[in-house]
């Protein structure tokens, strides 16, 4: 039986070191790699700051570019991927966006013939997982809208890529600025609750694709990144300006805990949620539609000032500004936390190299509340 007693959610326990990320939540500040993401937003693109996570070092030209083209190599969809995506999308039970790319990452390993356990390898399956869960949130986009899928172009970005596969058409230079941000500033965030599951799986030795796979399974629930879409969802509940207020109150009123709100490490503020923040506002008006926008401004007000009043040091999380900014992009709620998932895998794959480069399996024990000693009854005596 153990002899410490355990904490609610691990809170506060510290579970291993990492060099990839660092999260102060009293100061509110995002390191990657040393890098706060304030000089990095606007600055890198997406690609550098995977190249980052993966190396600990922002990538030179020739080293960007190898990176680049690994990427692009990877950003066709396979044609028994693509038919399992349409058998997904075709489906009665009507699987989410997190369902179908949660298969897909399982799929992709079953599929990949290379089973080595070495980092060349691991970095191989880390790009190709980046531009397959991108690929297919596109492809799953445009299908469940009963659109045609659009191929990839290798003379775009990552970012710009997808917004053209998912649009059909090339986005405008913020929209493109915008997400490339979006995409820097969800890659990665210490030992949440999807990193640390990936890192769980692989340090049974297991593979990347399985620890990727898990991460989905972890990601996809409301309490974590599911919240981004749970956002938006409560805003078109309301659905108009005038009625976000009133609305908000209510749910508070029936103890219900906002998305969009609070953080387990955040006491200060999250730095993503700023910056998220002030392209949600630049581009909502750049499209002359800012009625999401406008909500979640009056949602952050009442909701802050709930938590004030309660005496909780709690403020908004990186999901709170996301739906008005993705909406702006015409993505419609159902893909943004895949969305999510095209830039944390990433993280995820950075967590699983690190876990790999200093193995040892997570094995943590439970504080045992149960019985001991019960007598045992032969099945024809139990009542
Ligand atoms: C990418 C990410 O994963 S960011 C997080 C995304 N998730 C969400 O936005 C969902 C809403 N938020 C939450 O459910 C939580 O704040 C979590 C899951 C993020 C953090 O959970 P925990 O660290 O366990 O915080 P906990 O649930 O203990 O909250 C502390 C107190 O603040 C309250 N609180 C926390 N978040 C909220 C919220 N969003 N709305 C209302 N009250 C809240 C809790 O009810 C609790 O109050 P109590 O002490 O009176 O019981
Ligand atoms: O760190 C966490 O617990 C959740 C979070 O914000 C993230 O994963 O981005």
């Amino acid at each position: 039986m153990s002899e410490t007693k355990a904490k609610a959610g691990l809170q506060d326990i510290v579970a291993g070191e990492s060099s990839i990320c660092l999260v102060d939540g009293k100061q509110g500040r995002l390191v990657y790699h040393g890098y706060d993401i304030n000089d990095l937003v606007g600055k890198a693109s997406f690609e550098e700051v995977i190249y980052l996570l993966w190396h600990g070092k922002l990538p030179n030209q020739s080293e960007l570019n190898e990176l680049d083209a690994e990427l692009k190599k990877n950003r066709e969809i396979p044609a028994d991927v693509m038919a399992l995506i349409q058998g997904l999308v075709n489906n009665p039970a009507n699987p989410s966006g997190m369902e179908v790319l949660r298969t897909v990452a399982s799929y992709a390993g079953a599929v990949d013939a290379d089973k080595s356990m070495n980092r060349d390898t691991h970095l191989k399956q880390s790009a190709k997982l980046v531009s397959l869960m991108a690929s297919a949130t596109a492809a799953y986009g445009r299908l469940k809208a009963g659109k045609d899928y659009v191929a990839p172009r290798t003379d775009l970005g990552h970012a710009a890529n997808f917004l053209y596969m998912l649009n059909g058409q090339e986005a405008d230079e913020l929209a493109v600025e915008a997400f490339d941000v979006a995409l820097i500033l969800h890659a990665d965030h210490e030992f949440n609750a999807s990193t640390f599951t990936a890192r769980c799986t692989v340090a049974t030795l297991s593979d990347v694709y399985s620890g990727v796979t898990s991460a989905i399974g972890a990601l996809k629930g409301p309490l974590h990144g599911g919240a981004n879409e749970d956002v938006l969802r409560m805003l078109m509940k309301i659905d108009s300006v005038e009625g976000a207020e009133a609305g908000i109150k209510d749910l508070l009123a029936n103890g219900v805990k906002v998305p969009g709100f609070g953080h387990r490490v955040y006491r200060s503020y999250d730095p993503r949620g700023l910056v998220l923040k002030r392209y949600a506002k630049d581009l909502t008006a750049k499209k002359g539609n800012t009625k999401w926008y406008e909500m979640t401004e009056i949602a952050e007000r009442v909701v802050l000032e709930y938590f004030a009043a309660k005496g909780k040091d709690l403020k908004y999380n990186v999901d709170l500004y996301s739906g008005s900014l993705y909406n702006a992009m015409d993505i419609p709620v159902e893909l943004f936390t895949p969305l999510f998932v095209m830039s944390r895998v990433s993280g995820w794959t950075a967590h699983i190299l690190e876990q790999y480069a200093n193995n040892r399996i997570i094995r943590p024990v439970a504080d045992y509340v149960g019985p001991v000693d019960l007598k045992f009854v032969p099945i024809s005596e139990r009542a």
